[in-house]
């Protein structure tokens, strides 16, 4: 009980919210005067050249950076205030998407589901078992729980990272350049079914620096640039004039 039972949202409704967040990689300040609200079942994007702190902002929103100046909350948690014994209760609230997919190597699919139910205190058999096809079948990857990874192709096995990230039934999906080594086709599958996640009702961040996806699945953009974020719509971005 207690800590799970946390609300999502804080008092303002927002699922993620920063307030005069200041975000630093040691002694370097990365992102300044940071204010940011995210309601829940929101899409976002976060944009900007690289090193410009997208997954230095996506790593503070799930405690794998400190945040130590501001205010900053996400998913029920005070980011400021976290304790390391918070940390396995956030992250099960959110599901993490990354450009290289991690999945573990020397075993199949289901395995490696099973292998996050496990580590994350699930431990009857039937549920696990219903709980990956669940999750597999949301990524159209259902039949597929056999295959090792190097079976798949990427944009499948982004899938399976996907279906991970939907294991524990998170509000939240952070996604860091998913589609940093897929195929433009196979990214916009990719799109589809990030965003259909969010029409399911969780919210998704997902940094990128693909904005021929964005031009395609408008959605609300948020750009780290010279230490600052900036907001945008996608139809006011020149994307011409943004040189990566
Ligand atoms: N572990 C670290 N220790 C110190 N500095 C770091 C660390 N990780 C990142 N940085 C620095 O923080 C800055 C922001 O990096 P970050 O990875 O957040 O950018 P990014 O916009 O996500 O870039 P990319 O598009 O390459 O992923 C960079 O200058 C980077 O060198």
């Amino acid at each position: 009980m207690g800590k799970e039972a946390l609300p999502i949202v804080n008092k303002n409704g927002n699922i993620i919210e920063i307030k005069d967040g200041l975000i630093r990689q040691r002694e370097h300040i990365i992102l300044r005067d940071v204010n940011l609200e995210i309601k829940p079942g929101e899409f976002v994007y976060l944009i900007g050249r690289v090193g410009s702190g997208k997954s230095s902002l996506l790593k503070t929103f799930y405690g794998d950076l400190p945040f130590n100046d501001g205010y900053g909350f996400a998913v029920g948690y005070e980011l400021s205030n976290l304790k390391s014994r918070d940390l396995p209760f956030l992250r099960r609230r959110m599901g993490i998407v990354f450009q290289d997919f991690q999945l573990l190597t020397d075993r199949n699919v289901y395995d490696n589901l099973l292998f996050i139910l496990k580590a994350t205190g699930w431990k009857n058999q039937k549920e696990m078992d219903h709980q990956i096809r669940d999750v597999l079948s949301k990524v159209d990857l259902v039949h597929k729980g056999y295959k090792m990874p190097h079976q798949l192709s990427g944009g499948e096995q982004q899938r399976v990272g996907i279906a991970r990230a939907l294991l524990n039934q998170p509000e939240l999906i952070l996604a860091d350049e998913p589609t940093g080594n897929l195929d433009p086709d196979t990214s916009d599958e990719l799109l589809e079914l990030l965003h259909a996640i969010s029409k399911d009702g969780k919210t998704v961040v997902m940094a990128t620096h693909n904005y021929g996806l964005i031009k395609r699945f408008p959605g609300r953009t948020i750009r780290c640039q010279n230490t600052r974020l900036s907001e945008s719509v996608t139809e006011e971005i020149d994307f011409d004039q943004l040189v990566e």
